[in-house]
């Protein structure tokens, strides 16, 4: 297989987990790794054993020997970040989500369709080969149609575990965290309606309002084996009820290696081990000559840009930049 050199930038968590992840990919060479700082950059290259360290993003940026950079700093500086590298003809693999407004994704995108480079958002779960094998049998139409899905994805997560989490600056917030993951696009809006309660207290209930479903036997369901980030199992396919007469559930299960849950020795985040998947997919789609993954397209980081643009409008999440994205006040097309 033939080698991909990839420079890292950021040396946080996730990038230690990427960068533990690329040993364990095959034709993946840890050619270099960028801090704001030289001696961080440097520890992170001895830790990891990476040949180049640079003190700064544009060095990276500038290193015509890199292949690939993956971009791993926090979202608030994805654009910049992104347009720095390919700015300079590098390949990137940007962590989610690629921007913070529709607005910055379309520059993100357009700078990449320009230059012909490569670029993709970092939806690494795509790539399980669990993941794949959910897509490949609902395209089969093992489950039949498919007119419903509802993700629910969620963390306690601590401003002690990770600061940036909490910090408008840093684009933190649930929404770009772990909505990020979730990937609900929005389609037809008088065939189905989603609301959210929220009750005295605090408590809050999430409804689903389907004037398009025929019967329930064409509800597809996709539920974990267990509750992590990364399972192994999924169960597709009709709920479990007795009234059902052709119930059609397909099980999908695929481990990682090594296996979840659980924190994989060396890594931060629960299933990091998995990251090599995507890092396989895109170094694949490389040595393609493609300019996008087939599996994760830039219409469709996109289209989630637009629709997170439209979620801030409705609950007033308002960040220090958006005054020039033009992204929309509370209230202003809802009143
Ligand atoms: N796919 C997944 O499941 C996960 C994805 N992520 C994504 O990865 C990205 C980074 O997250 P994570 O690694 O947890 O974040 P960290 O805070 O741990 O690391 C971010 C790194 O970005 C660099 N950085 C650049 N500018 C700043 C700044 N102003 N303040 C702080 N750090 C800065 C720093 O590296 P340096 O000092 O070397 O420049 C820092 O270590 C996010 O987009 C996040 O959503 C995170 C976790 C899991
Ligand atoms: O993407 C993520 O997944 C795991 C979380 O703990 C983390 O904050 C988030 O960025």
């Amino acid at each position: 297989m033939a080698s991909t050199r990839w420079g890292i930038m950021g040396t946080g968590a996730i990038a230690n987990d990427f960068a533990q992840a690329l040993k364990t990919t095959p034709g993946a060479v840890l050619h270099a790794a960028a801090s704001r700082s030289q001696a961080s950059a440097d520890a992170f290259a001895k830790k990891h054993g990476i040949a180049r360290s640079f003190g700064s993003y544009e060095e990276l940026a500038a290193d015509g020997e890199v292949d690939i950079v993956y971009v791993a700093t926090p979202h608030a500086f994805h654009r910049d970040n992104v347009l720095l590298c390919l700015g300079a003809g590098r390949h990137v693999l940007c962590e989610k989500p690629l921007a913070v407004s529709a607005a910055q994704v379309a520059e993100c995108v357009a700078a990449a369709r320009e230059r012909n480079l490569f670029l993709m958002e970092g939806m690494w779960t795509r790539f399980f080969p669990v993941a794949r094998a959910i897509r490949k049998a609902v395209a089969e139409g093992a489950i039949g149609k498919v007119v419903s899905v509802s993700a629910s994805l969620g963390f306690k997560l601590e401003p002690s575990f990770n600061p940036r989490l909490y910090e408008p600056a840093l684009a933190g917030g649930a929404l770009f965290d772990v909505t990020a993951h979730a990937r609900l696009l929005p389609s037809g809006v008088d065939q189905q309606t989603f609301a959210t309660l929220e009750y005295e207290g605090g408590a809050m209930a999430h409804l689903e309002l389907a004037a398009k479903r025929r019967d329930h036997r064409e509800t597809g369901y996709i539920r974990t084996g267990r509750p992590t980030q990364c399972p192994e199992t999924y169960t597709i396919g009709d709920e479990p009820d007795p009234m059902l007469l052709r119930a059609r559930r397909v099980e999908v299960e695929e481990p990682l290696d090594p296996p979840n849950p659980g924190l994989a020795p060396g890594y931060n985040y629960v299933g990091s081990q998995g990251l090599r998947f995507e890092a396989e997919a895109v170094q694949q789609a490389l040595h393609e000559g493609r300019t996008e993954h087939p599996e994760m397209r830039l219409d469709e980081s996109l289209a989630a840009a637009r629709l997170f643009d439209e979620i801030r409008a409705q609950i007033g999440l308002r960040y220090p930049w958006d005054e020039d994205q033009g992204v929309a006040r509370l209230g202003a097309s809802h009143q």
